[in-house]
């Protein structure tokens, strides 16, 4: 697979706020609804209870975010961080359609993954959907989230993975290059969404990311495959 070099912070920046009006139309076309399956098993994995102050990093258009408010409503709290003003504008007009129950569990904050404006030990549990691989640097984004997680707190992390089996490997080359990228370049997003590919060559494996997490000081982490190995959940707990 060719690995072109990482893109910088504002060039990503830009991508998703470029994208920002087809992403979740791309996302449920594309992944024929299976990507909403994928955030509910990481859910099942991290088990946000109800009452909870969860943080849900790089929320985008705010899927997972309205999915672990779901859980902890109608006491608990999500913060909703994302340095794309686009997508965070998406994710804030959405929310005003869900019922005041959640609504009033939602929040959401411009800002960067790698900077969190949050006191140390400071959430119950937090998301991380298809974000890892977007950040220009992976342990930073561990050790912020380690830091403003409390103690016992769990965090579930998502995101595509690559296959070890060959077909299935072969099957995900085939899907990004011949049927997601010719689609976005019907929309003139043709760069925006050929990124995933090289993003995807460069992202580390799971045990990499175990490594990654036990480094950040993660206590327990697992990676469970899924989606016959096209993603990823790695799911992680601050034991100290
Ligand atoms: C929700 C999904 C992807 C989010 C996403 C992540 C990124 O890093 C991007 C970068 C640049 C542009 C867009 C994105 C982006 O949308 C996963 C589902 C959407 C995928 C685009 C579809 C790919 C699915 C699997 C490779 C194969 C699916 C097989 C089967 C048809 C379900
Ligand atoms: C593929 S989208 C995922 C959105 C959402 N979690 C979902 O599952 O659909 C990746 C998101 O990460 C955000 N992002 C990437 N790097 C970031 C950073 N350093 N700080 C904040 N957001 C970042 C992008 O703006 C984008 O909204």
């Amino acid at each position: 697979m060719r690995t072109e070099s990482q893109p910088s912070e504002t060039e990503i920046q830009q991508i998703f706020d470029r994208i920002a009006p087809v992403y979740d139309r791309f996302n449920d076309f594309l992944s024929l609804g299976q990507h909403r399956i994928w955030k509910k098993m990481a859910l099942r994995w991290c088990e946000p209870q109800r009452g909870e102050t969860w943080l849900d990093l790089c929320c985008g258009s705010g899927d997972m975010a309205a999915l672990v408010a779901n859980l902890v409503a109608p006491t608990g709290q999500v913060v909703g961080v994302d340095f794309s003003a686009q997508l965070l504008a998406i994710a804030a007009e959405r929310s005003q359609s869900y019922g005041s129950r959640l609504q009033k569990c939602l929040s959401w904050q411009q800002g960067n993954v790698l900077a969190l404006p949050f006191d140390d030990a400071t959430f119950d549990g937090a998301t991380l959907a298809y974000g890892l691989r977007n950040v220009t640097d992976i342990p930073q984004c561990l050790a912020e989230l380690h830091r403003v997680l409390k103690v016992g707190a769990m965090a579930a992390i998502l995101d595509f993975h690559r296959p070890s089996d060959r077909l299935a490997q072969a099957f995900q080359d085939f899907y990004l290059d011949r049927v997601v990228v010719p689609l976005a370049d019907r929309f003139n997003m043709t760069e925006e969404y050929a990124y995933i590919a090289p993003s995807l060559a460069r992202f580390p494996i799971g045990k990499e990311q175990v490594k990654l997490a036990q480094d950040a000081g993660f206590g327990q982490t697992k990676h469970y495959a899924i989606a016959n190995g096209m993603m990823g959940i790695l799911i992680i707990k601050k034991t100290a």
